[in-house]
């Protein structure tokens, strides 16, 4: 904190007048009163989304089979056009990106195809922060090849169990190991890995790399083809706001065009020979290539409208915003809440931290609660973490202000403690 912090909802009024991204909090629904720090979780739905959406279903209606190829958006390319607009956010080129698939089965596919065991090269470098589902799947990838997971995936620990070190993972970066796949923003503390170094490390090692971008992408921006990362996934939900369950992404480094994908499918195949229906597939020369079946379109759909906002304001001015607003929110707490018994998860220089604050209490299972009661919503990380999330496009400087004096107000009161200590169904 410097000193010369000034925690008036005054500041917080004038930081709003100075802030040149603030109109575009017109383009989302936002329910009076209640102060939504979750857009990390699930982000808002904004009107062009909805708008996206509504046009999908129309072209459904309209066009019925013919919506494939016609229309403002022919479904047959959509995910490659997506793709397009996606790459400027993680800094690929146009084809290095399609818009396919989950998190969670976008890395499957990218595991299949880039997870090669050779003699003593055999094991998967994870860490032990990440989130369970891309556990889940490595631990199933290594089943499937008859190799033992606690062998054979390495999950590189943490000193305090919030964080990571970057020399710790390279260090880790063995003769044995295959592939490497770690979070961009740790899902719980929101720590932000030096991707450049940890791939500039794993290639000197020719070990493949990729990153579970969900917490990063439409926060921070990324440099991945420049940085020669070999491939990135992500989820479209969170801050790219595209609904829930959105369809997800995907980006695969051009110098691996041409490999056939792990696990195939007809919508893997080059667009031009695909309704030859041949048995032999001929991939797509491009990240399409790593499509399986049929595109779930309205799920991709409000993302089209998404994209135009990320498009017009700019994942620089976003990142400035949202390192500004959750500077000054670090600022309110250490000023407001000092001796009541929080600390941050996350490392606080501006260039380890991504989107959202983690703020670490014995009590954050309950203090949730209570703050849900008093209209601010955060999300609850077990066993202690409450995560803050002021996104860029949205909330306000006097949200973050007003959040603040609640949960000030939820811990004076000892509020939380009409609460039981238990999480949530979802949490
Ligand atoms: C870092 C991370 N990876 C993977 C997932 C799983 O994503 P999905 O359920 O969309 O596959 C999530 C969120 O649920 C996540 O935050
Ligand atoms: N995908 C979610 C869902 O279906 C329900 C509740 C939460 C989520 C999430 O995305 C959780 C999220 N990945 C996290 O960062 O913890």
């Amino acid at each position: 904190m410097t000193r010369s912090f000034d925690p008036s909802l005054e500041k917080a009024k004038a930081l709003d007048r100075e802030d040149d991204l603030s109109g575009f909090r017109e383009e989302f629904y936002i329910r009076e009163g209640n102060i939504y720090l979750d857009g990390n979780s699930l982000g808002l739905m904004s009107k062009r989304a909805e708008a996206a959406l509504s046009e999908a279903v129309a072209a459904w209606r309209d066009y019925g089979i013919d919506g494939w190829t016609d229309g403002k958006y022919p479904w047959f390319t959509l995910s490659e056009w997506l793709g397009e607009k996606t790459a400027p956010l993680v800094g690929a080129e146009a084809d290095e990106v399609v818009v396919t698939g989950s998190t969670t089965v976008n890395l499957h596919q990218l595991t299949s195809t880039f997870y090669r065991p050779v003699e003593n090269r055999t094991k998967i470098l994870a860490d032990a922060l990440t989130f369970p589902s891309d556990i889940y799947a490595l631990q199933s990838q290594l089943q499937i090849r008859g190799l033992d997971p606690e062998e054979h995936l390495i999950r590189v620990p943490s000193r305090d169990g919030h964080t990571l070190r970057e020399e710790d993972l390279i260090a880790a970066m063995t003769e044995e190991v295959a592939l490497i796949v770690l979070p961009s923003v740790l899902y719980r503390s929101g720590q932000l890995l030096d991707m450049k170094r940890l791939t500039a490390a794993a290639k000197e090692r020719g070990i493949p790399i990729g990153f579970d971008l969900c917490h990063s992408i439409g926060a921070i921006p990324h440099r991945l083809s420049e940085w020669g990362v070999d491939f990135a996934f992500w989820c479209n939900y969170k801050y790219l706001n595209s609904g829930p369950g959105g369809t997800g992404g995907l980006y695969v480094h051009r110098k691996h065009f041409g490999r056939s994908p792990g696990l195939a499918g007809w919508f893997s195949s080059r667009k031009d020979v695909q309704f030859d229906m041949d048995h032999r597939l001929t991939p797509a020369a491009t990240a399409g290539a790593f499509q399986i079946g049929t595109p779930h379109i309205l799920s991709a759909a409000p993302l089209i409208g998404s994209l135009e906002l990320f498009a017009e304001a700019g994942i620089d001015r976003l990142r400035k915003k949202s390192l500004s607003q959750t500077r000054y929110l670090m600022d309110l707490v250490e000023h407001e809440l000092a001796g009541m018994g929080f600390s941050f998860g996350h490392p606080t220089e501006d260039e380890r931290r991504g989107g959202h604050v983690c703020l670490v209490h014995d009590e954050a299972v309950r203090i949730s609660k209570s703050l849900k009661e008093y209209g601010v919503v955060p999300d609850f990380r077990a066993p202690d973490v409450i995560r803050l999330a002021p996104i860029a496009l949205y909330t306000s400087y006097t949200e973050v202000w007003e959040a603040v004096r609640r949960l000030k107000k939820i811990m004076e009161e000892k509020h939380y403690e009409k609460y039981e200590k238990k999480r949530g169904v979802v949490a």
